[in-house]
């Protein structure tokens, strides 16, 4: 079964006022993500990786084209499955909850729509809570979070309902980078743990190749898959796609994360990502990125 699978998909913003200045969306974009994969979503800003998001939760109609979500069509030239009719669920990059609900509350809401009974609610959302590591702050207001815990909240939300498929758009792109590569760590796990697939849009190719089993780049609104982050080799890439993750030419930078599969090179403020264990921890590297 696949989690996702797009075929030919065209979204325009076009409403056909005399003012409109845009350009199509995407122009045939085809996509598939297996059963329990994790695909990280970089691109230019305004390529259309918040558009094809939407689209996917059916937030946004598309022109055209084909999308299932878990094995069944919510789009389909003219059909068009409501938002909640859809086996999955998006994380924003503020994280959207509802101010006048506690912690506990928000994470509840989901449950309460689907009417399931209150006991069972209690257990569930008190499950997930302890899942994200924020069950002291159940009863918690929303207005007395840090940006983090709002995040942990948020997934917490998106998990108790247990979606086929979570799309994230750019959740920890507001916080500093180093909580953002812990939580894109445990989000990882936590999707791993719970088997539910995942589409995360990020600006960032640290975050994208820590959370993500495979990588695309959203460009001239098609959908360029780039292959598992294992098997990356950057010197095979496009310049624009390249520079998506961290650039051409000769750097130097510091290792920060190593395996037998792959290895994150920090430069200044880029990260560079290298097929296969090229160092250790802390050594310092030149690496030639030109073809
Ligand atoms: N509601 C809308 N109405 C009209 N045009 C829109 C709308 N939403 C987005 N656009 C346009 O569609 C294009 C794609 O936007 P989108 O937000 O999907 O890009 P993005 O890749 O997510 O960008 P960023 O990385 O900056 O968030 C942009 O040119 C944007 O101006």
């Amino acid at each position: 079964m696949t989690a996702i699978n797009i075929t030919n998909l065209h979204v325009d913003y076009d409403d056909g006022s005399p003012n409109y200045r845009g350009e199509p969306v995407l122009t045939g974009a085809n996509l598939t993500v297996d059963d329990g994969e994790i695909l990280a979503v970089l691109g230019a800003s305004g390529s259309g990786k918040s558009t094809l998001l939407r689209t996917i939760a059916g937030l946004q109609q598309p022109g055209s084209g084909r999308i299932e979500v878990a094995s069944v069509t919510t789009d389909d030239d003219g059909e068009h499955l409501p938002p909640h009719r859809r086996n999955c669920t998006m994380v924003f990059q503020d994280a959207q909850l509802f101010p006048h609900r506690t912690v506990a509350g928000n994470v509840a809401y989901g449950l309460e729509a689907a009417k399931v009974p209150k006991v069972q609610r209690r257990r569930r959302v008190a499950e997930v809570l302890e899942m994200v590591d924020i069950a002291e702050l159940a009863d918690r207001a929303i207005t007395e979070l840090s940006g983090g815990q709002a995040q942990r909240v948020a997934l917490a939300r998106c998990l108790v309902i247990r979606p086929a498929v979570i799309l994230f758009d750019e959740p920890l792109s507001a916080l500093d980078r180093g909580l953002r590569q812990r939580l894109a760590v445990e989000i990882r796990q936590l999707l791993k743990q719970t088997g539910t697939s995942a589409i995360y849009v990020t600006h960032d190719p640290a975050e994208a190749t820590t959370v993500a089993d495979r990588l695309a780049v959203v460009e001239h609104g098609k959908i360029i898959d780039l292959g598992p982050v294992a098997t990356l080799d950057i010197s095979k890439l496009s310049d624009s796609v390249a520079s998506l993750l961290g650039g051409l030419g000769e750097v130097t930078g510091v290792i920060t994360a190593v395996s037998d599969e792959s290895t994150t090179v920090e430069v200044v403020e880029n990260i560079v990502v290298l097929p296969g264990r090229q160092g250790g921890l802390g050594d310092t590297i030149t690496v030639n990125l030109s073809r």
